[in-house]
């Protein structure tokens, strides 16, 4: 019997005869040699199999024994700290399952290490792991400075490492190894060490902390180490619902030791800690099985996307064989770099379902960053020569649904900026996908990283460094000022998206743009009309994103994932909707042209219009012209002339990224409007389409005509207006086919009598155009595109004394109305209609058509944003003229 002082080793259940104690209750004789048979049942069934002998009521449970002595002096036990019946089951349960001489429940994991240094006197050695867990490392401190212990590190994962440490001279006592190791999963061969301390160093014993893996996988007792300890708050438990440890002696002397300081110091596992511990160990096989599967999976998936991921199950690891040999299961615990602190820490952040915690082992997922969490008490420098970087996460796999893991997984690593869509067309379906799940959840992991990519760190590594050395950034010498104009759509609109020829002039309205020099490495646009103002680090910028391209021209189509990256970084800022889409549209630009960060000039645009924006008379084009050309000039792509005209080569570029703004701004516009903007004049434009040749000819000469522009204020969009058209043409085509034809010989018609080629009087020529517009307009309305804002300009146009023909121009839904204005119409009568139209709550005015496309100032003068953005609207024109007509065009 033991003593309270504890002077003598505990007698404990544990140190009976295992297998003749299993059910001995039930077969006390073993007549039928259960017994025999039991011993070799399967560790899944040994550890739900626990020995309920030890009570009176055969309760089937070991119930509680919530005492803290017991009476009488010669019974089994007397005092808690010595032993316990609830304590006592739990150890021989445990000792039979790590194939242990005798096996003890500690309170935590760190006391059972604390238990073991104290076999090490002062003088002599611990031979330790070099990726240890951070506690440990600071109790092998503490026994160093405070315990005279001699503490050295040595790489575990290379048996040589530990030789010279062990030969003649070195008082290695204790050799402490993990394996695998937390959290860089290095493997030990634990045989391999055994042997080769037994053989170098006799005396000493080796250690071995198996919480990574629980017994279930891995029994160094049976490599040939002396005692193992277990974390029990991990696996073992499985619900971190208690903190327990484990120690598991292989032999008498050690049993015998161990007992004797636990007793001593009193660290032995309380009763009702002892009870749950005993209650979750049970299902340890069944929860490990599919922790492990799901790691499995999250491995997979990581090590696919490409990030260096440490973990045993996978083929690159460097031991796996090492592993396998000695353990049956890689485990649940893995760890990945990103190779960015702040991403890593993004990640973590961003996780959800992941729950951001130290420990692991429980059957709920974890991650965490180990140098700021559990590995944080080594110091940094230690960190990093142990090869600990801080970049590293670790994963702690539980038994959730692996689909659920992998989608919060997945996003935060999207939401962080650690990986990109993928877009790839040999992906599989998300229908085929599940198929994989349902076959080989493992290799679905795999298919899945296939629709993601990391983006290419290095480049936005090497962003941020630039973007803060800003001495080095690249920028503009001086101001480059820019204009473009606004448009009229005399027929055709909406048929040209559809292949239809449209007639089209500039109009005297027009966007200015001034593109101004920064310092700092950052991009930014200031539309006051818009009342935008947004900035952009540069190197923020998604540049991994960039489609490749070649030549000067910009590509046909919009990449999609750009677009949709930009939408979010522009929807950070909480933009207005105009604001919005104007800042994609530069941003897209700024970047497609630029291609790297390293090219893209720290800029601020300033953008302004005398243009009514939205009202279907091409601010919008008016704009992307602004913005394309500032850009190729800001690149040396577009050479401005002193005097003369661009080359046509440069405008034909200007044109082509144009045209890919304004793809951005309306979806699938036809091209008319930067056509127009571009070049100026007046234009027969045809969008080549299905097969169908385009074709883009300048009219010259036209006879002027006053034209009366009318805003009907009321704001409509143009994509979903050009969006609405093609619906309508794929549900009744039988509607729509015969009006785009009609619209057709409209555009035909008007072309001949606007270049001359149908001779015709002077009268003629104006009633015949009026016609076509009144056709057009019908048909217009046909398309559904009108709107009562228009009908009533229609209308209050036509009435008399007026009888004047009006048709909506552009998108239609709102906007403008453009009205011919014969040559006799009479003065007096043209102030009543504008004052009636002011009284529908329109804006109208007489303008003039044709005019320049694309104009560009040289030797620009420095800070002319601010004089831009302080003429306003009204005094662009005058504030244009101001700069001392050194404007070149297109
Ligand atoms: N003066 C301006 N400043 C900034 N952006 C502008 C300006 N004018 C037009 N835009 C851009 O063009 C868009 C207007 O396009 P849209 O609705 O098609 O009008 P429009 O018919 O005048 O072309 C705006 O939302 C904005 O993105
Ligand atoms: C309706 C459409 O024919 C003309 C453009 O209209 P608006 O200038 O955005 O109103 C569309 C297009 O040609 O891209």
């Amino acid at each position: 019997m033991s003593t309270v002082d504890g002077s003598s080793a505990p007698h404990s259940p544990a140190e009976s005869s295992l297998a003749t104690s299993i059910f001995s209750a039930k077969s006390p004789a073993d007549s039928d040699g259960h017994a025999a048979r039991a011993a070799k049942w399967r560790f899944a069934t040994q550890v739900v199999a626990v020995d309920g002998s030890d009570n009176a009521h055969g309760a089937s449970s070991v119930p509680i024994f919530q005492t803290a002595t017991f009476k009488g002096m010669d019974g089994q036990y007397d005092y808690t700290r010595s032993g316990n019946p609830t304590r006592g089951g739990l150890e021989s349960h445990l000792a039979r399952i790590y194939s242990a001489h005798q096996a003890f429940a500690l309170s935590t994991g760190m006391t059972c290490l604390d238990v073991i240094l104290r076999l090490v006197k002062p003088g002599e050695t611990v031979l330790a792991g070099d990726d240890l867990y951070g506690g440990t490392n600071r109790l092998l401190t503490y026994a160093k400075s405070h315990g005279g212990v001699d503490v050295r590190h040595a790489d575990t994962t290379d048996v040589a490492a530990l030789l010279p440490h062990l030969g003649e001279g070195n008082k290695v006592k204790m050799v402490l190894l993990e394996s695998p190791t937390n959290p860089l999963l290095k493997v030990a061969d634990i045989a391999e060490i055994s042997a080769a301390v037994k053989k170098a160093a006799p005396d000493a014993i080796v250690v071995v902390d198996n919480t990574m893996l629980s017994p279930y996988l891995q029994r160094p007792l049976e490599l040939g180490a002396d005692i193992v300890y277990d974390s029990a708050t991990k696996y073992l438990s499985g619900h971190h619902d208690v903190m327990a440890g484990i120690i598991a002696t292989g032999n008498p002397q050690a049993s015998k030791d161990i007992a004797w300081l636990i007793n001593a110091m009193g660290s032995g596992l309380a009763p009702f800690d002892s009870f749950l511990l005993l209650r979750g160990v049970k299902t340890l096989a069944l929860r490990m099985d599919k922790q492990q599967a799901n790691a499995q999976i999250v491995a997979n998936y990581l090590d696919a996307l490409g990030f260096k991921v440490h973990y045993p199950g996978l083929k690159s690891h460097p031991k796996r064989d090492v592993h396998f040999k000695q353990a049956s299961g890689a485990g649940a615990v893995l760890s990945v770099l990103t190779d960015d602190t702040q991403l890593s820490e993004r990640v973590v952040s961003a996780a959800r379902l992941w729950g951001v915690s130290v420990s692991f082992g429980a059957v709920n997922s974890l991650i965490s960053m180990p140098c700021l969490m559990s590995h944080a008490s080594i110091p940094a420098h230690i960190r990093a020569e142990r090869g600990l970087r801080e970049d590293l996460i670790r994963l702690c796999v539980g038994i959730e649904d692996p689909r659920d893991l992998l989608d919060d997984l997945e996003h935060a690593l999207i939401a962080s900026g650690a990986i990109v869509p993928n877009v790839d067309p040999t992906l599989l379906s998300s229908d085929k996908l599940a198929e994989v799940f349902r076959e080989n959840p493992s290799q679905w992991g795999i298919e899945r990283a296939r629709y993601f990519r990391r983006p290419n760190v290095e480049a936005l590594i090497d962003g941020v460094s630039r973007g803060l050395a800003l001495d080095g950034v690249k920028t503009i010498d001086s101001d480059i000022v820019v204009s473009a104009p606004g448009k009229v759509i005399l027929f055709g609109e909406h048929a040209v998206v559809h292949g239809v020829t449209a007639i089209a002039t500039s109009l005297n309205l027009r966007c200015y743009g001034v593109l101004a020099p920064r310092t700092d490495g950052k991009v930014a646009i200031t539309a006051p009309d818009l009342e935008a103002e947004h900035v952009w680090d540069i190197s923020s910028l998604p540049w991994d994103l960039v489609p490749p391209r070649e030549g000067s021209a910009a590509d046909e189509k919009l990449d999609p994932v750009l677009l949709v990256a930009l939408e979010k970084l522009v929807a950070e800022d909480k933009p207005t909707k105009t604001g919005a889409s104007a800042s994609i549209a530069f941003l897209y630009l700024f970047m497609a042209i630029a291609r790297e960060s390293t090219e893209a000039p720290a800029t601020t645009l300033t953008v302004s219009a005398n243009l009514p924006i939205g009202a279907g008379l091409g601010s919008s084009a008016a704009f992307s012209t602004c913005v394309a050309s500032a850009l190729l000039i800001a690149h040396e792509r577009v050479h401005v002339p002193d005097a003369g005209s661009i080359d046509p080569s440069h405008v034909d570029d200007v044109d082509s990224w144009a045209f890919l703004a304004e793809k951005v701004l309306h979806g699938n516009p036809s091209g008319i409007d930067n056509a127009v903007a571009v070049r100026g004049g007046a234009v027969a434009f045809t969008r080549a389409i299905e097969g169908k040749e385009g074709g883009m000819d300048s009219i010259r000469g036209f006879d002027s005509i006053r034209l009366l522009l009318t805003n009907t204020r009321v704001p409509r969009d143009t994509k979903s207006l050009v969006a609405g058209v093609a619906a309508k043409r794929a549900a009744e085509p039988h509607v729509v086919d015969p009006v785009l034809g009609q619209i057709q010989d409209i555009s035909d018609e008007a072309r001949g009598l606007l270049d001359g080629s149908t001779k015709t009087s002077r009268n003629g020529f104006v009633s015949r155009l009026e016609t076509l517009m009144r056709d057009n307009h019908g048909h217009l309305r046909t398309l559904g595109v009108s709107h009562p804002s228009l009908e009533a300009v229609v209308a209050a146009t036509a009435a008399a004394p007026f009888n004047l023909t009006t048709k909506l121009t552009g998108a239609g839904g709102g906007g403008c109305a453009v009205t011919l204005v014969p040559d006799t119409f009479d003065d007096a009568n043209l102030d009543q209609l504008l004052a009636n139209l002011r009284g529908l709550g329109a804006e109208p005015y007489l303008t003039t058509l044709g005019g320049p496309g694309l104009g560009v100032h040289t030797r620009t003068p420095s800070d002319l944003s601010s004089t831009l953005v302080a003429a306003g609207p009204a005094g662009l024109a005058s504030w244009a003229d101001s700069l001392n007509a050194q404007w070149v065009h297109s």
